[in-house]
Formats: C-alpha cells, structure tokens, sequence
C-alpha cells in the first residue's frame, strides 16, 4: 500500500530532516508514529499524502512512484487519503457539519443522505449540538472533532492522524481511538502520530519512532521515550 526506499528530505537547501527511510505498510494495517518535538514526524506525514516529494530515494502509493507520478494523476490518489492536519484546517465560513459534508459533496453524493450520514458521526464524536456552530464557535477539542470527522467521513483507504488527541482529555481521546479502530477494522490502513504513551500502552499497535531524522520499526505497546518522560511533547 505504501513503501519508502531509501528515503531522504530536506527543505530547501538545509540538512536532511528524514534519511534512509525505509519501510513498508501493508494494506489494513495500524501504526503509530512518535518522536520527540522537531524529529520529522509532520514531514514524513507530509511525504505520505503527496504534499511534498521525496529528495531522494522511491516512494510507492498504492502500487504508483509518486516521485515520478505525473501531476494529473496526483488527485486521484489524493482522494484516497483521509488527512487529520495538527493545525485542522477546517473551513471558517463552514458549520461543523459542512466541513464534514465536503469530502462526501466532492464525491457527488445527494444532499439528503450526507446529512443524515454527517450529523450520525459528530453526534457519535460528542458533537450533537454543536453541528451548526462555525470553527470559532468551538473549543480546540471540538474542532479537532470536527477536523476527525471530516477525514474519516468518506472512508478513506488511508488515514492518516497528527496528533489527532492532542487537545482533547484521555477519555475523549480513548473515545476517538475507538473511533480509529473501527475504521481499521474495516479496511483502513492508519498512520496516527501521538506522544501519549498511555495510548501506545493501551492499543497493540506497532510504533514507527522517528529519531534523528531516521524511522525505526518498534513493536506493539513500546514507550520509545522511556518510562520517565511525557513522550517529548513540546
Ligand atoms: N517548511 C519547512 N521549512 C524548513 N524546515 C522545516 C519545515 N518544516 C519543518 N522543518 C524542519 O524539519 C524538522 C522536522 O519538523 P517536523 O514538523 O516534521 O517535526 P515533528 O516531529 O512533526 O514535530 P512536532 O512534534 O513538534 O510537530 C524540524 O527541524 C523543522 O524545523
């Protein structure tokens, strides 16, 4: 579903932030990704829903080299990817529920089916009354609600998370995981950047741990940062 071979990158002309990334995910498959503040997580993340390319080394896509993937075909397997950015990025002049409905109108589905469909998910993520509320209206943890909802609502063949319980509380957050596994359990292979242990610890997932710009296959349940740490949150 999705290989790096020898991967660097670097921005510009600075030092490489990821080198001699190699790893493979299979298609279904669950992992978490850590690393300390400032280790490349967001950048491999970046490098995985094409919105930069590798300097160096293959990356494969859905059997397709994206770096040598014409840029027509980007958007086809763009469409195929469900992004939950650190940053959000919902849509200002949009309620809740039209952020979410946007990935399912772009895929031409009726307008009678999209609402009830979005507004099952943001009562499911604990959202029932704030479906007609804009982003300003709502607490970080309800736009990064929002934000979930909106890239799983099309059931993306990848899923990829950064930081997607970063501002919400441990039982919301155990909560959202659910919500994560679920979508796994039907096909969705899932990328999901944390530093919070206690979730690595509570679900069996493996860990791609970046560390000095190099990504590290650890198994299900590790604590990469050592027992005495917060995960190198900033
Ligand atoms: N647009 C950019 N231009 C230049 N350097 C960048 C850019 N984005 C990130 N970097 C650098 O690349 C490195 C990795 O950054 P990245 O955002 O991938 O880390 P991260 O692990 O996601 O961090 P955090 O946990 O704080 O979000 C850092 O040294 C950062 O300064």
């Amino acid at each position: 579903m999705l290989t790096f071979d020898n991967v660097g990158m670097r921005y510009g002309t600075g030092p490489e932030v990821l080198r001699d990334v190699s790893f493979s995910l299979a298609p279904g498959s669950f992992h978490f990704l850590t690393g300390a503040s400032g280790a490349g997580k967001t950048t491999l993340l970046r490098l995985m829903y094409l919105a930069q390319k590798p300097t160096r080394g293959t990356l494969t896509l859905f059997g397709k080299d994206v770096v040598t993937l014409p840029r027509a075909e980007r958007p086809d397997l763009r469409r195929r990817i469900g992004v939950v950015f650190q940053d959000f990025r919902l849509l200002d002049h949009l309620t809740a529920l039209e952020n979410v409905a946007l990935p399912l109108r772009i895929a031409g589905h009726s307008s009678a089916e999209i609402d009830a469909h979005v507004a099952e998910l943001l009562s499911w993520v604990g959202l029932k009354n704030q479906v007609h509320a804009k982003p300003a209206q709502l607490s970080g943890g309800q736009q990064q609600r929002v934000a979930i909802a909106r890239a799983v609502i099309a059931r993306p063949d990848l899923l990829l998370a950064d930081e997607p319980t970063g501002n919400v509380d441990d039982r919301i957050a155990v909560r959202l995981l659910h919500l994560f596994e679920e979508m796994n359990k039907v096909g969705t292979t899932i990328v999901f950047a944390t530093h919070n242990q206690q979730l690595i610890s509570r679900f069996p997932h493996p860990v791609l741990h970046v560390e000095q710009g190099e990504v590290h296959l650890l198994p299900p349940g590790s604590n990469p940062f050592g027992p005495e740490t917060n995960g190198g949150a900033a």
